[in-house]
Order: structure tokens, then C-alpha cells, then sequence
């Protein structure tokens, strides 16, 4: 493609340099540059890809797109005045614009992005469209499957990979939008078709000023849902009712919306029952009723499946297939995942990394538990450090017996990050910073009837320490330790 055409999806830009070339890739990264790639400087918070334009030209780059002029010899540069924004125009127009042919669902919120990602992976399958999904996991193209280090990749990679979605006909694609990705413009200019909101708790304050400003980052998908040029989708906003950044969501909103909750809003439950085996409720939606009943447990569960059947009503789902597929539902990998290894007492492993996730899971276990409830438990370095006391109270005060941590403490002193959730604590609790030997001990204790829950690492297969990763799963590793304590 040429630079000429590619830039006239820019609103306002100066280019130096006469020459029009040829651009055969767009990259943000000069260490990824190729020949003939254009390089887009993006001012981070780690370091300034201005200082990387003279290794990308050595590299072959063909064009630089920046924010400040430098004196450049034969390759042309592209001045605009937030480069953020425009690499998300230049590369939706390098890979043909592709959300615009695909129905994309935008799935935002504190907790449960994942899974309603899923789920809704779950009801278009039923529904036999070809899917794509985007987020915390993975990203899944039909049936393949690629490595991801953001829930919400950035607008070179996303739109990469929604041009490959188009390629394999794939018909509807669900994506997490994280509130970081939302601030730094990562998913500016994709055209949703469908904005979903699930909760907004305290999280992520190490990045947002306040609750406010986080806030302000989720309405983004909400305001923007309108953007893109209307080629004649018709467009929602699928918001949870119950949750006190309802009102304001629903007044950002550009669009239509559709309101979930337990008891009010367009999509709600009726008569919740619950048993060993799971939970079923009738749901009232616009459409008509429908029952429900699936393997899922919890309150929140039953959020999660009102916010993913109101985005699949939005796209015209029928009720019966939106059922079926709860039904089928196995639930998500590291989401209140048994770990089953012959014994006698129940193991957890949650990706529960939040006050509200973890009040949320606790209460749910300890609502099927027999016996004692114990959890083990960590919270994350260089991430909110006001979560790190607010998550030990709760672990001590639904748990009975409560193991604190290490999770990803990253570049932080692992002992400094347990001295923040537990210095204030007056009650009883064990503080095991190896979290292997954390979830050994916790294993040990644990008798028949208990309920173990390992939990803030869900998924992962690691442990970052010092910025290496290490292979670190606790599905395994409690495996292991049910299996040594036998012998
Ligand atoms: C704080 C934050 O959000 N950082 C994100 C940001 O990186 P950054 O600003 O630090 O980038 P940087 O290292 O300063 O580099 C600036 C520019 O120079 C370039 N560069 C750099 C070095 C070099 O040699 N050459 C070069 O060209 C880089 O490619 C980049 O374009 O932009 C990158 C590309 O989009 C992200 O991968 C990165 O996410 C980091 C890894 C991260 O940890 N982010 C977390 C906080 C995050 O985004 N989390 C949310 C989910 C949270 C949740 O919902 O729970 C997510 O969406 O993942
Ligand atoms: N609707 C919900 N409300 C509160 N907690 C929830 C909800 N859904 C899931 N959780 C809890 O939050 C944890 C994370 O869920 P999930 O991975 O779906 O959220 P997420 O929003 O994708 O998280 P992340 O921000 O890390 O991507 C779960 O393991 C569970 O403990
Ligand atoms: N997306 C979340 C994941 C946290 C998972 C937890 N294991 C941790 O490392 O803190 C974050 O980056 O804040
Ligand atoms: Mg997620």
C-alpha cells in the first residue's frame, strides 16, 4: 500500500519528504522493523519511540510516523499530534478496516470479562457462526489459538489479527477491552457492534488517579460505540443495571441500550435456585422467557450469563440456542476450576485478583462447604497496592484457615508486598511466601469435606519474579502436592 493512501485516513498531519512509498507492514516497535515497514514512534511509559527512528531506518523502515520533527534524509515523516490514536487509524486502514465486516462484541468491567467472552464464544458456537475471541487467555482465530502478554493487545496487533478473522470467515468476534487499553487508544476506531459492561470495582489504581478517572476509561467503549461510519448495523450497549456506574454508563452510551440485572432491567432472573450441581433461574428478557440452568455457581455467574445472553440478543441469538449453550457450559480454564486428584476434600483454583472477585468466590464456596474454607492467597507487585490489605481482610473474613502469598510480585520484594496485606492483621493466618510450599501446607491441612481455594493466578502457567517468568501452574502444583501427601 502506498503512504499516501494509507495517511489520508488521518484527520490532520504534516508529511516531509515528496516521496510516496511503499508500505508492506506497520509496526510500533523498532526492534520488530523490517524492510519497507513504516515505524510509528509512540511516547510510552517506559520509554520514547522517538529514540528508536534511526535503529528502524537502519532496519529498512520506509516511512516514520511521529510527533515532533526530526531532520530525516530519504525516508518520509509523518508528523501528527498523538500518534496513539493514529496508529490505530493507520492500522485499521492497512488491514482493510476489518471489525467493519465482522460483528464485534466489546466486553468491559472489573471482573468477568473473560467469561462472558467466552460464553459468548459458547452461544455463537451453539449458534453455528464461525468465532473469534480476543482477551486475557488467549486469542482464538476458528480453531487456533495464539500466546497474548495484554488482555487487550495494541491497535496494530488487534487489527492484525481481526484481518485474519476476516480471512477465516469468521463471522462473530468477542473481545475483553481492558480500561488501560481504552486510555491509551489501543481499540480506537473499531467499529463495536455491541459494548457490554459488567461491574466496576476497585482495581488498577496503580495506573487510573481514581475510581472516577477509571470510570472515565470504561465509558470510552460506551462513547465511542457510535464512531466508526454508520454502515447500517444496528448498535447496543448491554449494561448490568445493578452496578452504581450504571447510570452514568447509560448517559455515555451513543447507542441503544439493553439493562441487565437480578432483578430489574430488560434481561433478568426470576426464581434463582441453586444446588451442589449448579444454578438455574428463569430468564425474562424482551424476547420472551426462557429457564436456564447450568453447571456455573454463583451470584455473579448468573451476571455473567444475563450480560452475554443480552449481547446475543442484541445480535438476534434465539433464546433457546442462548439455553442451550449454558447448559453446555464447562466453564473457563482457571475460573473456579476443581483440581481433582482422588481426594477427599474440594480444590479451587480462581483467578479471583480483586477485592470484590475474591469477596465474591469465597461467599460462593463457603455457601457449598461442609467444612473449613481455606484459601491461598497473594496479590500482584507493581499493580493497585490499596488492593493488597482490602483482599487479606477479606480472606479473613470468609475464610477459616487463610495462607498469604506471593503472586507476580514482578520487580517488587516479595516480603514488602505481604507486609502490606498483613501488617494491620490481628487475627490468625499463616504467611508462606514460597507459594508452592504455600499451597503444600494448605493441601496438608486440608481434611474431608474442606474447600481449599488456591486463588489470583487462575490460568497462568507462571510466576513472575524479577521480571523473569518462571513455569509456575497451581492446578499442578496442588495435583502434586494431593499426590505426595499420599505417599
Ligand atoms: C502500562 C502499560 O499499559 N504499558 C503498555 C504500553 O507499554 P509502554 O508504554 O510501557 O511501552 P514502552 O516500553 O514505554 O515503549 C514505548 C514505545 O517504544 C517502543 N520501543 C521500545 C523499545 C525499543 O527498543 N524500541 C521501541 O520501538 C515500544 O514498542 C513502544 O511502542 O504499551 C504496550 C503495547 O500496547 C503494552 O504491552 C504495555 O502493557 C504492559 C506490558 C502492561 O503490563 N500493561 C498492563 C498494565 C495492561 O495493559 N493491562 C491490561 C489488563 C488489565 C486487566 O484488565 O486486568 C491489558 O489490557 O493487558
Ligand atoms: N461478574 C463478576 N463479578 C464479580 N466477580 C467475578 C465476576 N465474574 C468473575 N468474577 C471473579 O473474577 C475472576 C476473574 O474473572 P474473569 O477472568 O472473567 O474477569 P476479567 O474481567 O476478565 O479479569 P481481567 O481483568 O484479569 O481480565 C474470576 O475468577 C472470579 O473470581
Ligand atoms: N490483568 C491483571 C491480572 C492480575 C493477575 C494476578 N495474578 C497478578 O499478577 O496480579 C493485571 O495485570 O492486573
Ligand atoms: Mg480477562
Amino acid at each position: 500500500m502506498k503512504l499516501n493512501e494509507l495517511i489520508a485516513c488521518l484527520s490532520f498531519y504534516r508529511k516531509y519528504g515528496e516521496n510516496d512509498v511503499t508500505i508492506t507492514g506497520v509496526t510500533m516497535d523498532s526492534r520488530e522493523v523490517g524492510p519497507g515497514d513504516l515505524f510509528i514512534c509512540i511516547r510510552g511509559f517506559k520509554t520514547d519511540g522517538h529514540q528508536y527512528i534511526s535503529k528502524a531506518i537502519e532496519q529498512g523502515a520506509a516511512a516514520i510516523v511521529a510527533m515532533e520533527y526530526t531532520e530525516l534524509e530519504d525516508t518520509p515523516l509523518v508528523v501528527v499530534s498523538d500518534t496513539k490514536r493514529a496508529m490505530a487509524q493507520i492500522a485499521s486502514c492497512f488491514y482493510s478496516d476489518p471489525t467493519s465486516g465482522l460483528d464485534l462484541i466489546g466486553v468491559t468491567g472489573t471482573n468477568g470479562k473473560t467469561t462472558v467472552t467466552y460464553l459468548l464464544d459458547e452461544i455463537f458456537t451453539e449458534d453455528r457462526k464461525s468465532t473469534g475471541v480476543i482477551g486475557t487467555i488467549q486469542t482464538k482465530i476458528s480453531e487456533q489459538t495464539y500466546d497474548v502478554s495484554n488482555t487487550t493487545p495494541d491497535a496494530v496487533s488487534l487489527n492484525r489479527f481481526f484481518h485474519k478473522m476476516t480471512e477465516e470467515d469468521v463471522d462473530v468476534a468477542m473481545m475483553e477491552v481492558s480500561s488501560h487499553a481504552l486510555d491509551q487508544g489501543r481499540v480506537y476506531g473499531l467499529d463495536f457492534d455491541v459494548a457490554v459492561f459488567t461491574n466496576l470495582s476497585q482495581d488498577h489504581l496503580d495506573y487510573h488517579k481514581d475510581m472516577d478517572d477509571y470510570l472515565r476509561a470504561k465509558s470510552l467503549l460506551f462513547s465511542q460505540l457510535g464512531n466508526h461510519y454508520d454502515n447500517g448495523k444496528k448498535k447496543f450497549a448491554v449494561i448490568n443495571r445493578d452496578d452504581a456506574a450504571a447510570d452514568i454508563l447509560i448517559k455515555s452510551s451513543a447507542q441503544p441500550v439493553l439493562t441487565y440485572g437480578l432483578e430489574q432491567g430488560d434481561i433478568h432472573a426470576l426464581d434463582i435456585r441453586t444446588s451442589e450441581t449448579g444454578i438455574s433461574f428463569t430468564m425474562v428478557t424482551p424476547a420472551g422467557n426462557v429457564e436456564v440452568s447450568s453447571s456455573l455457581i454463583g451470584t455473579f455467574s448468573v451476571y455473567n450469563m444475563l450480560a452475554a445472553a443480552g449481547a446475543a440478543i442484541a445480535r438476534g441469538v434465539g433464546l433457546e440456542t442462548i439455553a442451550s449453550a449454558f447448559a453446555r457450559t464447562k466453564g473457563v480454564p482457571g475460573r473456579l476450576e476443581p483440581v481433582s486428584a482422588g481426594q477427599s476434600y474440594g480444590i479451587v483454583v480462581d483467578y479471583a485478583h480483586t477485592p470484590d472477585s475474591l469477596e465474591n468466590v469465597l461467599k460462593t464456596l463457603k455457601g457449598v462447604c461442609e467444612g473449613d474454607l481455606r484459601v491461598v492467597i497473594g496479590c500482584g507487585g507493581e499493580r493497585d497496592t490499596g488492593k493488597r490489605p482490602a483482599m487479606a481482610d477479606i480472606a479473613m473474613t470468609f475464610a477459616d484457615d487463610v495462607y498469604f502469598t506471593s503472586d507476580n510480585p514482578r520487580s517488587e520484594d516479595p516480603e514488602s508486598i505481604l507486609n502490606d496485606m498483613t501488617d494491620h492483621l490481628s487475627g490468625e493466618y499463616r504467611r508462606i511466601t514460597d507459594r508452592k510450599e504455600a499451597i503444600r501446607r494448605a493441601v496438608t491441612s486440608c481434611r474431608s469435606k474442606d474447600i481449599l481455594l488456591i486463588a489470583g493466578k487462575g490460568h497462568e502457567t507462571y510466576q513472575e519474579i524479577n521480571g523473569e517468568k518462571i513455569d509456575f501452574d497451581d492446578r499442578k502444583i496442588a495435583e502434586q502436592s494431593v499426590k505426595q501427601g499420599r505417599m
